[in-house]
């Protein structure tokens, strides 16, 4: 029988997000080893090998990370700003790549990715777009392709979280939260946005930082007439809710949340709500990353969400913040075919 290739894998920032990752490439992801770790903050990597129980080298600065010959695969869950510079080097380095999303700040910096792995000659990255892998959402889109619910009218989502940082403001928002939907939307109906207009609910007394508008209400318009309306709420007290309800011509389909053991108590009936993305998204972050290193283990370039994805998401919300600039404007958006370099085999 042959032998299972391992693969060798780098994470940079580890952070929230860094950790859960190392957890999960480390000890769910089979025929994985997690050779290297980098953080710039001192030690900040090195508390999760030891909390995990794990070896690794730890570097400092990610150069070090993307060139040492002993990582194959680069994982980026760095901070947002830094997805950018780490990326150019892992693919400079002619590297396999996993980047969070956003996959960059604007669509500009995706175009520079974009052309660094077409230099490569074929896809090496993959954007941590983990909708794509969540069982329901797949089950929706199927749901929709087959005409269950007729055509596709329109789109009702929610996204709140319970809280954010204080220093969270407008325009992580938009590229870091609501840049979930704006992927999953057009994919999960097949079909392009025509144009997009964000603008302020009542405000609510917990958005501390006068930077932020929270909540805010994103609506798109697809080419072919379907209305999206995304409540974006960072601070909304309660816990981590997701909603997406798409409705159609014949009815309606309603994303399921992760169900939890009902409590029936002291004349009450109650179930949790869960609080953050780690639970809410468990299955879909390990089977996305089942995915991206079955691919990438074989030498085989990874299916899963494309830098041209990243690139779409990041004109759409670059065309968010424009009308939150322009007070709530409608601003036009455009795409172009998808390149062959990127369209699905
Ligand atoms: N797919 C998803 O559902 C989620 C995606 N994310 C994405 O993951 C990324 C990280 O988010 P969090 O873990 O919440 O943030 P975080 O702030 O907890 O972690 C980011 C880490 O990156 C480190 N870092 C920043 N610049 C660096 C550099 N140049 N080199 C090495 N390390 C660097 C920071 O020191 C920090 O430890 C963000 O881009 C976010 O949008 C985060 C949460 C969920
Ligand atoms: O990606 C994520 C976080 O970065 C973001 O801050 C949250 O709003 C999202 O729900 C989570 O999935």
């Amino acid at each position: 029988m042959a032998e299972t290739h391992v693969t060798k894998v780098g994470i940079v920032g580890i952070g929230f997000i860094g950790s859960d990752h190392l957890h999960r490439l480390s000890k769910v992801v089979a025929n994985v080893d997690v050779t290297a770790v980098c953080d710039i903050v001192p030690g900040k990597a090195q508390k999760q090998l030891d909390k995990l129980g794990l070896k690794a080298k730890d570097y400092s600065d990610y150069h070090d990370l993307v060139n040492d010959p002993d990582v194959e695969v680069v994982v980026c869950t760095a901070s947002n700003e830094a997805h950018y510079e780490i990326v150019m080097a892992a693919l400079a380095a002619g590297k396999f790549t996993f980047c969070e999303k956003p996959l960059a700040l604007d669509a500009q910096q995706c175009l520079d990715i974009i052309d660094s792995e077409k230099k490569l000659g074929r896809r090496m990255l993959q954007v941590g777009f983990m909708r794509h892998y969540a069982p329901e959402y797949v089950q929706m889109k199927k749901m929709i392709d087959d005409g269950v619910i007729g055509n596709p009218l329109m789109i009702d989502e929610r996204h709140y979280n319970q809280t954010q940082p204080e220093e969270y403001d407008t325009s992580r928002s938009i590229i870091e939260t609501a840049i979930h939907e704006i992927d999953l939307d057009h994919w999960l109906i097949n079909d392009d946005y025509k144009n997009i207009r964000v603008f302020a609910a009542k405000q609510t007394r917990h958005a501390q930082n006068k930077d932020i508008m929270d909540p805010m209400i994103v609506m798109m318009e697809t080419k072919t007439g379907i209305n999206i309306s995304i409540e974006v709420f960072v601070r909304c007290q309660y816990g981590y809710d997701i909603k997406c309800d798409v409705i159609g011509e014949e009815g309606v389909l309603e994303l399921p949340t992760v169900p939890q053991v009902a409590t029936r108590l002291n004349a009450q009936y109650s179930t949790a709500i869960l609080t953050d993305w780690k639970a809410r998204f468990e299955s879909a972050y390990d089977i996305e990353f089942r995915d991206f290193i079955n691919h990438v283990s074989k030498n085989e370039s990874p299916v899963g969400p494309s830098s041209w994805d990243g690139y779409i998401a990041a004109v759409t919300a670059d065309a968010a913040l424009k009308s939150i600039d322009q007070k709530g404007e409608t601003q036009n958006l455009d795409f172009p075919e998808t390149p062959a370099f990127y369209a699905a085999k």
